[in-house]
């Protein structure tokens, strides 16, 4: 494993991921891969989910392409330079934020949707300029194997490799130094991903899961509400970080929301939902149990059917939910759902607040005061209002969690920001010694008074006078640079005389 960490680092250190061109070229190999082997990553993807390739391709293969175009569109604005305001102390020097690659970046992608997690967190590094070990997650076995053997065709084989394995690799892996991590999956490994990152001192992204909440108001289109719930909760058989988790509702709704969402399975599934092309299975037997073990003792509303041979679990509606049983202390992952009976949004808002804080929040209501009202008054990862699942496929907005549901965040150009360092740089001249002097001891009252001159007050906020003022030394500045050097330091001098009398007059 070091070994192979040691080549990666060469490969990085050698500094062909750094330039433009080569980060362009990368994305678009990428692209090639995703749009050339299409039907192996949707057999893959089938193979490890039961999904078909409709879902396949709609939920994972159409974020990565998408994510793709965002950055070979975006990517040479982002590379570029910003300069930044400055103060008067270096206005007639350079100074500017340099985005540059962190290094050696280690993504441990989930199994839920093995492509797209692992894959869109990849774009995100090429485009930064790192060199990337990718670990995905051995439970999707054979999209990991289907990735492993992929990318060395398209990509750089030394800059971007993918190590497969299960916890004893993952273990051994996070022995080595990064210069990120970025992790999906469990709480409970985020903690062990970031305990080993500490080690190194390398910084973390986790993306993490926790118990999602829904909360419906009175006031909305039950018929509506439910079709996007139900939509939401039983894709990829309840396996969706961001799924709804339960459902908070006034007790007198529950009847309904339970008849909508029997309707809406029926109108999605058929009758006969094990026959459904677009129903997914449980990924493993040991996440299939521990699903069922959600069930003991609640009173099931419909659904409930399972089928361990095929780890089938149907979708599953549970009513009166006390919220201290097993099925509200940990995130289900699966195709239950709760719905807790609150008195009304205040009671909705203490009980999301009491717990941690979770991954996504949802809330259905035709008052748009009461959602702005949800949100203010509570956290989590991220929201949608009127809808499940959305904000994931926007790449504008920061995917990513808050306390217990995660650290840092991703898609598009926050991606680019996590896998980048912010670099200040200022660039100064070595001439115009004069207005140093300030700093050197031996220090003094009127240095004290100089320094708060230049470094508490910033140009651009003064009034118009004082704008012309400096605009008129800049001028004045200039050409004096261009004409007489000495000229241009007695000017300056005077400019700032001026300034600091002004600056004076107005303090007093
Ligand atoms: N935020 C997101 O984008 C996102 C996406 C997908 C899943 N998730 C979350 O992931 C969770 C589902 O994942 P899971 O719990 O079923 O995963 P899991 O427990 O089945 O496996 C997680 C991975 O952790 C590794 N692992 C286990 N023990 C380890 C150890 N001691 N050291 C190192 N690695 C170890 C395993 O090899 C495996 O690849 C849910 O909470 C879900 O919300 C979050
Ligand atoms: C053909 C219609 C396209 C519909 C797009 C819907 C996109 C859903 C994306 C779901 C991805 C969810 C990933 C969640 C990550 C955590 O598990």
């Amino acid at each position: 494993m070091e070994r192979e960490v040691q080549r990666v680092r060469q490969a990085f250190l050698s500094g062909r991921s750094r330039s433009l061109r080569f980060r362009l070229q990368q994305l678009e190999a990428l692209r090639r891969m995703v749009q050339e082997r299409e039907k192996d990553i949707l057999a893959a993807i089938a193979a490890d989910l039961c999904k078909s390739e409709f879902n396949a391709y709609s939920q994972e293969v159409i974020t990565v392409l998408g994510e793709i175009d965002f950055m070979l569109e975006n990517l040479p604005e982002w590379v570029t330079a910003k300069p930044v305001k400055k103060n008067l102390l270096t206005m007639l020097d350079e100074a500017y934020i340099q985005p540059q690659p962190l290094g050696v970046v280690l993504i441990i992608g989930a199994w839920n949707y093995p492509f797209v997690l692992t894959i869109q967190p990849l774009i995100g590094a090429i485009a930064a300029g790192n060199a990337v070990i990718i670990k995905p997650s051995e439970l999707s076995e054979n999209t990991a194997k289907i990735v492993a053997k992929l990318l060395p065709q398209y990509l750089d084989q030394d800059l971007y490799i993918v190590i497969n394995g299960g916890v004893e690799e993952t273990t051994e892996l996070l022995k080595q130094r990064f210069d990120h991590v970025f992790y999906t999956g469990n709480t409970a490994v985020g903690k062990i991903v970031m305990e080993a990152a500490a080690k190194h001192l390398t910084p973390v992204t986790l993306e993490l899961g926790g118990k999602s909440p829904c909360y419906i108001d009175k006031d909305c289109d039950l018929d509506i509400v439910c079709r996007r719930i139900t939509w939401g909760k039983y894709m990829n058989c309840g396996q969706t970080c961001i799924a709804p988790d339960y459902i908070l509702c006034e007790a007198s709704l529950q009847s309904q929301i339970v008849w909508k969402i029997k309707e809406t399975v029926k109108e999605f599934y058929g009758e006969n939902i094990k026959e459904s092309p677009d129903y997914e299975r449980i990924i493993n037997l040991r996440h299939f149990k521990r699903i069922l073990s959600l069930l003991e003792g609640q009173k099931i509303a419909f659904g409930g059917e399972t089928d361990e041979a095929t780890r089938y679990i149907a979708p599953t509606v549970l009513t009166d939910v006390d919220p201290k049983t097993k099925v509200m202390q940990e995130e289900i992952f699966g195709p239950i759902l709760p719905i807790v009976p609150v008195k009304n949004v205040d009671e909705a808002i203490d009980f999301i607040n009491e717990r941690e804080k979770p991954l996504a929040l949802y809330v259905f209501s035709h008052n748009h005061k009461l959602i702005k009202r949800m949100i203010d008054e509570t956290s989590s990862g991220g929201v949608t209002g009127n809808d499940v699942i959305m904000h994931f496929t926007l790449n504008s907005l920061p995917f990513g969690g808050v306390g217990s549901s995660g650290m840092g965040a991703y898609h598009g150009k926050h991606s680019f920001n996590t896998f980048s360092h912010q670099r200040p740089c200022l660039l100064k001249s070595l001439k115009r010694e004069g207005a140093n002097k300030l700093r050197y001891p031996p220090n003094s009252q009127s240095k004290v008074d100089w320094g708060k001159f230049f470094l508490l007050k910033r140009f651009n906020k003064e009034k118009y006078g004082l704008l012309l003022l400096t605009f008129l030394g800049i001028v004045a500045a200039v050409l004096v640079k261009k004409y007489q050097a000495v000229l241009r330091r007695k000017a300056l001098l005077i400019f700032l005389v001026v300034h600091r009398l002004r600056w004076s007059s107005k303090q007093r």
